[in-house]
């Protein structure tokens, strides 16, 4: 069994993870492209923990332009075995308060100008993503959540737009009407490519605005949301330091095979498969390239 190790890619607010033990930041190269920024690594309990803003510190990359495949790939590289995300993200629900930590299950992609796969010409691969989450890490989250009585939601389908701009009106009546609960702008392809890549994925995300729709709430308003941001970082912070203290410290064989994701996905013969590419996939999927497990 693999020893777990748990990957924190910290959204908007989340630039620093306190707590961890002899914490460095470390730049880590990628064949992808830059990362957001250098990897905060460090122990908490003896569990390696492996952290990442997504922005970059001081929220310099847009969501449009963050490099999802550098940040997946860097963390694979250092053997995130575990990842979640910390997300801010607008409610779609009323019951939904801003405040409130989505343990969200299922997502709608919207995004349309951004890099969605390590595959292509050369390696073609086909995982699936009916179930983009890792339903047992989610436990290990709700199980946290629990013990820090933070008011949460289990389940949820988030909505990832393009941004960096906020929802009209109508797209936000839209998003409603098909049933989707929270909105935000990075979770894709974030998922899908922590799938490829064979990581456990799990996705908190903190609600701090009714994003449009609401008529007692108004339009969004960015300094409302970093209000929200910054009463709750500490929340989102306690979370992810009682979950590493609780993560079984052996990696757990996800029972959706979130971990195997690539056992029978990739269609391209041996003797087709481009030598440049196979050589950028070393650390997605290594695994079942070169028999490395
Ligand atoms: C700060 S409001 C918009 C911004 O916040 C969310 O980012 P993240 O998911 O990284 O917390 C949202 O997706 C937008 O990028
Ligand atoms: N309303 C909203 N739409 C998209 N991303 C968000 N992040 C936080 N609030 C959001």
């Amino acid at each position: 069994m693999a020893e777990a190790v748990l990957g924190v890619i910290g959204g908007s607010g989340i630039y620093d993870l306190p707590g961890l033990e002899g914490a460095e930041w470390i730049g880590v190269e990628s064949p992808w492209g830059d990362p957001s920024d250098a990897v905060r690594i460090g122990h908490i309990d003896g569990l390696k923990v492996v952290f990442l803003p997504r922005h970059g510190r001081g929220h310099v990359h847009s969501p449009s332009q963050i490099n999802y495949r550098a940040n997946i790939d860097v963390m694979k590289r250092c053997g995130v075995t575990d990842l979640i995300s910390v997300s801010a993200c607008g409610s779609l629900k009323e019951e939904l308060a801003p405040g409130t930590f989505v343990l969200v299950e299922q997502f709608i992609d919207r995004t349309f100008a951004r890099e969605k796969s390590f595959f292509g010409t050369g390696c073609v691969a086909h995982v699936s993503m009916a179930y983009p989450v890792s339903p047992r890490l989610v436990d290990h989250v709700e199980a946290a959540a629990r013990a820090e009585d933070l008011k949460y939601r289990r389940g949820g389908t988030y909505l990832a737009m393009e941004g960096p701009q906020f929802s009209s009106l109508a797209e936000s009546h839209l998003y409603r009407s098909w049933g989707c609960d929270v909105i935000g702008m990075t979770n894709m392809p974030e998922a899908k490519l922590a799938r490829e890549a064979e990581l456990c994925y799990a996705t908190v995300a903190m609600v701090t605005d009714y994003d449009s729709w609401h008529p007692d709430h108004g339009e969004v308003d960015i300094q409302q949301i970093i209000k929200v941001l910054h009463d709750n970082a500490h929340h989102a912070q306690q979370l992810v330091a009682r979950l590493a203290r609780d993560l079984p410290r052996e990696h757990e064989t996800c029972p959706i095979g979130s971990d195997r994701a690539l056992d029978y996905a990739i269609m391209t013969a041996p003797d087709k498969r481009d030598p440049a590419l196979l050589a950028k996939l070393d650390a997605v999927a290594g695994r079942v390239l070169f028999d490395k497990d």
